[in-house]
């Protein structure tokens, strides 16, 4: 079989802007009803590498994921202050639409959720229609995005079978493929290893590395090794008893394994509490 080998994004129209981009939350707060979950959390993640949130059960990490992409007002009883700035430009002003934030901020699941039934070229161009984005070239797209999710070697020669037919670690590939499709600036990924065994969690944490050059990534991750291995800078958020949940240290993620700066950074990292 011959390989054509797409070196630059192939094109789609109605997209996002082309490349990574950088997002910085300012004094982010969330409750749901009257509950206040998060509060004063305030996080610059650069371009084009990976950052890590890191921190005990409930301390709101997933929360400030969901805010991210405005995925967290689709909770009834949500609601949030503060800003969140993609490459500058605050993805809450008026005017600001939330379907067009999670379309250049892309979200990849704790549990792989590929359209079971659907096959797998379907699966990678799922993301395309219910954005409304258009490619005159659908199989180069797909050949590129299941390629960059590191799957296309794995299904090339099955594009039409379904993707509930894969096996976990390959189900998670293909949801990265589809979030990949539309060629997001920035992709979320919420414990995105947690349910695959640890040959596939590798498999996941290697193409975190390969992409990681075209879109910055935002990973929340239980796993401390992982952390290390994949992320450039990790941020490591606390809630006290009765307390919302804050970001207690952040920065490059060798200060924070190596040398943090606060007790409770070193203790959580070290596997005392959490
Ligand atoms: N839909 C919801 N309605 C009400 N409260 C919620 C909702 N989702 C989360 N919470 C609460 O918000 C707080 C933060 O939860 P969140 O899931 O963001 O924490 P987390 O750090 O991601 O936890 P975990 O590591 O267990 O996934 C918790 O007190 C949780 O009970």
């Amino acid at each position: 079989m011959t390989e054509t080998i797409y070196r630059e994004p192939v094109r789609v129209i109605g997209g996002p802007p082309p490349g990574a981009a950088a997002l910085e939350a300012r004094e982010v707060a969330a409750w749901f009803g009257d509950h206040l979950v998060l509060d004063g959390v305030s996080l610059e993640m650069p371009a084009r590498e990976v950052t890590a949130l890191i921190g005990p059960s409930g301390c709101g990490k997933s929360t400030f994921l969901r805010i991210l992409n405005r995925m967290h007002e689709l909770v009834p009883s949500a609601s949030l202050a503060g800003e969140v700035l993609l490459d500058g430009q605050d993805i809450y002003a008026d005017g600001t639409r939330a379907q067009h934030a999670r379309l250049r901020i892309g979200m990849v699941f704790q549990k792989p959720n590929p359209f079971p039934a659907m096959s797998i070229r379907d699966n990678v161009l799922a993301g395309l229609k219910l954005a409304g984005v258009k490619c005159p070239d659908k199989d180069a797209l797909v050949e590129q995005s299941l390629e960059r999710a590191g799957l296309w070697r794995e299904v090339r020669d099955r594009l039409n079978q379904p993707g509930g037919a894969l096996s976990g670690g390959q189900q998670q590939r293909l949801c990265i493929a589809r979030s990949l499709a539309v060629q997001p600036n920035v992709l979320l990924m919420d414990e995105p290893c947690s349910a695959l065994d640890p040959t596939s969690t590798r498999r996941i944490e290697q193409t975190i590395a390969e992409i990681a050059d075209e879109v910055t990534i935002v990973i929340v991750t239980h796993n401390m090794q992982q952390a290390q291995r994949v992320s450039d800078h990790c941020a490591f958020f606390l809630a006290g008893e009765n307390e919302p949940g804050r970001i207690v240290e952040h920065g490059p993620t060798e200060q924070i394994f190596g040398e943090p700066e606060d007790v409770r950074t070193y203790d959580y990292v070290n596997g005392r509490f959490g």
